[in-house]
């Protein structure tokens, strides 16, 4: 593709752009009067118009049924989370069955850990990403300690080369291999959220599988984002939070992944609770626990309706893009095109001031650009808030900018480069 930096060309981008219509279908926030150019999809999605509408109808049910609800109504919530199902499935590659939405992330991903993490006597070792995001590190490093091991010795990070940003695969696979015996579990993030590496989850999860350990995946910043097989790729668990590029509102309900092969096995623990009990008997209040077929059975508490409604306003937006891979034919270049846009800046300037340290090959990132700023980052980045764009900054160097394909356009992507152009002159 041939990427011009004019607005004239990034607009004619637009007008040939399939998806352009769903921008309507989003509430933007405002900076001195106009729409801000949001590209922080990666962290918190914007509000489909539609969430009103579908809480709206929620509330009325609640007013004019109360408990009854649960079993009567154009929607008994006894079963909500099953109109999500095939909508989510469609968008992870999975079966209806080994989908379903539940709780937040991450204590999802201490439920499937509860599930998944068997630690034996010399095989009880995780292996993960080196910088993964903060609360999967927690989680895991406690849950080695409740099983009474030392993280130090039971966790097993694999980093980049020296001076590298970026995983390579093989590496990956090495590892693996390197500590196979020793090993109960390998976990990694679908995208690490700082450096917008999408890892190769088939890869991983078959290096695993060769050698007898289970392979689950964290895929808060890849769900709604880049294609995922997860039923193709055998992946054994995911979890994802439905926050970023599903755009169901701060703090909206996490999903899970249990593989079918899974379901039938009674040797798997579980947390349980009433609401992953068989959905026709649990009302019977019995004792002994008989899960529900499928991911449902790790449900443990009642769904939360409000929250399974402003999802499933932004999943019939996903149903009407058609795919992942439809909106991915966008999203790669749009991605495509603030990489140019903020490589060509270097050039204009005549500095090294922008790094992206994002991989540039398309099939190992989704919408995310992380960009090392060489100096002066926190003051670029306070401008970029000033100006009416929204990106986010890790500390110590990073802006992270993601330029969403439901909602974001080639103008967005070109006005956002010419002011961290602009940033970059001004504080330089
Ligand atoms: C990879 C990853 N894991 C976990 C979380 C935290 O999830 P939550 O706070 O919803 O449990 C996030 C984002 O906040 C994340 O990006
Ligand atoms: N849940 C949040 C609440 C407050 C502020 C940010 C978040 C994020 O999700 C951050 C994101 N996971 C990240 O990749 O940095």
């Amino acid at each position: 593709m041939e990427w011009h930096n004019s607005l004239a060309f990034a607009q004619d981008q637009d007008i040939n752009d399939e998806f352009a219509a769903f921008r309507e279908e989003f509430l933007f926030p405002q900076n001195n009067g106009k729409d801000v150019i949001y590209l922080c999809g990666n962290s918190l999605g914007l509000q489909p118009k539609a969430v009103v509408e579908e809480i709206t109808k929620q509330l009325s049910s609640w007013q004019q049924l109360g408990v009854e609800g649960w079993f009567n109504g154009s929607d008994p919530w006894l079963q909500y989370h099953r109109k999500l199902a095939a909508p989510i499935a469609n968008i992870v590659g999975a079966k209806d069955s080994e989908v379903t939405v539940m709780s937040s992330l991450t204590v999802n991903l201490h439920l499937l850990l509860v599930s998944f993490y068997k630690p034996a006597k010399k095989k009880y070792k995780i292996l993960m990403e080196g910088g993964a995001f903060p609360s999967d590190q927690y989680a895991i490093e406690s849950q080695v300690r409740f099983h009474g091991f030392d993280p130090e010795d039971a966790i097993i990070e694999v980093f980049p080369p020296e001076g590298e940003y970026t995983l390579r695969t093989e590496d990956i696979v090495a590892a693996i291999e390197a500590n196979a015996d020793d090993l109960a579990l390998v976990l990694f993030s679908g995208i690490n959220y700082y450096t917008g590496q999408f890892f190769d989850i088939e890869t991983i999860t078959q290096a695993a599988h060769e050698r007898g350990i289970p392979a689950g995946f964290d895929l808060a910043h890849a769900v709604g984002n880049v294609n995922l097989k997860l039923h193709d790729w055998n992946v054994d668990f995911a979890c994802w939070c439905s926050y970023k590029y599903m755009n169901s509102g701060p703090g909206g309900i996490s999903g899970i992944f249990v593989h079918e092969q899974h379901h039938r096995d009674s040797t798997l623990n579980r947390f349980a609770g009433w609401w992953g009990y068989k959905l026709n008997e649990r009302f019977k209040m019995t004792q002994g626990f008989v899960p529900e077929a499928g991911a449902e059975g790790w449900q443990v508490s009642t769904s939360p309706i409000l929250l399974m409604a402003s999802l499933h306003a932004s999943l019939q937006l996903f149903e009407r893009a058609g795919s992942v891979a439809k909106l991915r034919q966008k999203a790669d270049r749009l991605t495509a095109y603030l990489e140019y846009l903020i490589n060509g800046i270097n050039k204009d300037l005549g500095t090294e001031q922008y790094k992206i340290i994002t991989p540039a090959q398309q099939s190992a990132r989704g919408s995310q650009l992380s960009i090392i700023c060489k100096s002066n980052g926190k003051k670029i980045f306070d401008k970029l808030l000033d100006q009416g764009v929204i990106g986010d900054w890790r500390e110590p160097d990073v802006i992270r900018l993601a330029p969403v394909p439901l909602y974001n356009t080639f103008t967005d992507v070109y006005h956002a480069a010419e002011i961290m152009k602009e940033a970059a002159s001004a504080t330089a």
